[in-house]
């Protein structure tokens, strides 16, 4: 299954309080394909090949050959899996409880563990960046990856260095809710299937992002499965674009874009890659700003007020006087 999830398959599929239209699938030789990640929109590129050495990545050829290395779990009572920025836990002063915590296992414990897994156990979601210390298999199959396909498009859209490849392998069900990163994103699906819920960065007045400092920086206050509208009315006018990813599909998430992506019940464990790059210089500022911009300026200021008050709390308050009566 991929893409347009059949009838049986909807079904299978959390349903949500917003609509969501499909993301475009197209072949990586389609001039529309390049055409979308220029514009920064999303685009499922469904014969790249970027990443079919590591297609056989599945949990006994991982256990075989990634080392004898500890790689980072995280453990969660539910199957939800939000980011934290540990560095902020100290500075930021209200008592924070992390909602995962992080364990170090080897692969196959990590593997074991999840085919002992049963109903009521806590979830877990191995997360690792993939580096030298890796077995040599799987740096054979790095190697392999469509890097020149990679290249062209890194200099087409003057991005930055390619920063990191995560590699994640996760349990049937495991969501990771929504948020944004800072780069751009190629996200490859190697086993199972991944559904992909996205939403344009102008959205952050409808899905409130958690303040700058706190540890969940960049990820929505929201909880999709719980909404409260009173406190968050603006998730009535939610729209996103979606797809069920499967192996061998890429999915470009653009900088700044909100993604919720859950790995489908009952097909399965995942195991995908990523490759985020940092985003390019912006040549000559146009008015008025993109989005992506003015979040940016957004996140500025906030770090900036706070570096000048000191005191969190203190922000809503400036704000307020700033904007009540005056600019609204
Ligand atoms: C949830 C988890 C394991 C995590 C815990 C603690 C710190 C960081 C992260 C982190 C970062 C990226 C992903 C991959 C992906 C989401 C997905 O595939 O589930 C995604 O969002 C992206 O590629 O941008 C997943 C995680
Ligand atoms: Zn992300």
């Amino acid at each position: 299954m991929n893409g347009s999830a059949s009838g049986w398959e909807k079904r299978q599929l959390n349903k949500y309080f917003f609509n969501t239209e499909p993301i475009p699938r197209l072949s990586c030789h389609d001039p529309l394909a390049e055409e979308l990640i220029a514009q920064e929109k999303p685009v499922v590129l469904t014969d790249t090949k970027l990443c079919d050495s590591a297609l056989k990545w599945d949990l006994d050829y991982l256990a075989e050959n990634m080392g004898s290395e500890k790689y980072m779990v995280f453990v969660s009572k539910d199957n939800k899996f939000k980011y934290y920025d540990e560095a902020k836990i100290r500075q930021y002063s209200s008592n924070f409880i992390p909602p995962t915590r992080r364990v170090d296992m080897s692969f196959p414990e990590f593997v074991r563990k999840l085919k002992e897994w049963k109903e009521g156990d806590e979830r877990i979601y191995l997360q690792q960046g993939l580096n030298n210390t890796v077995g040599q298999a799987i740096v054979m199959d790095f190697l392999q990856f469509n890097w020149e396909w990679l290249n062209v498009l890194q200099k087409k859209n003057n991005w930055g260095p390619l920063t990191s490849n995560l590699l994640l392998v996760g349990m049937e069900s495991n969501i990771t809710p929504v948020h944004y990163d800072e780069q751009q994103n190629f996200f490859c699906q190697l086993v199972g299937y991944k559904r992909c819920i996205l939403f344009a960065p102008e959205y952050y007045d409808r899905l409130y992002p958690y303040p700058v400092y706190h540890p969940h920086d960049r990820q929505s206050q929201v909880d999709f499965e719980n909404p409260d509208f009173e406190r968050f009315p603006g998730m009535t006018h939610l729209e996103g674009v979606e797809t069920v990813l499967g192996p061998g599909e890429v999915l470009h998430i653009p900088m700044y874009w909100w993604h919720q992506i859950e790995s489908l019940p009952n097909r399965g464990h995942t195991v995908s890659v990523n490759f985020w790059y940092k985003g390019g210089p912006t040549e000559k500022v146009e008015h008025p700003l993109k989005p992506q911009q003015k979040l940016a300026v957004m996140r500025n200021i906030e770090k900036m007020l706070l570096e000048a008050l000191k005191d969190p709390a203190e922000v809503g308050p400036l704000l307020r006087a700033l904007v009540i009566g005056r600019y609204t």
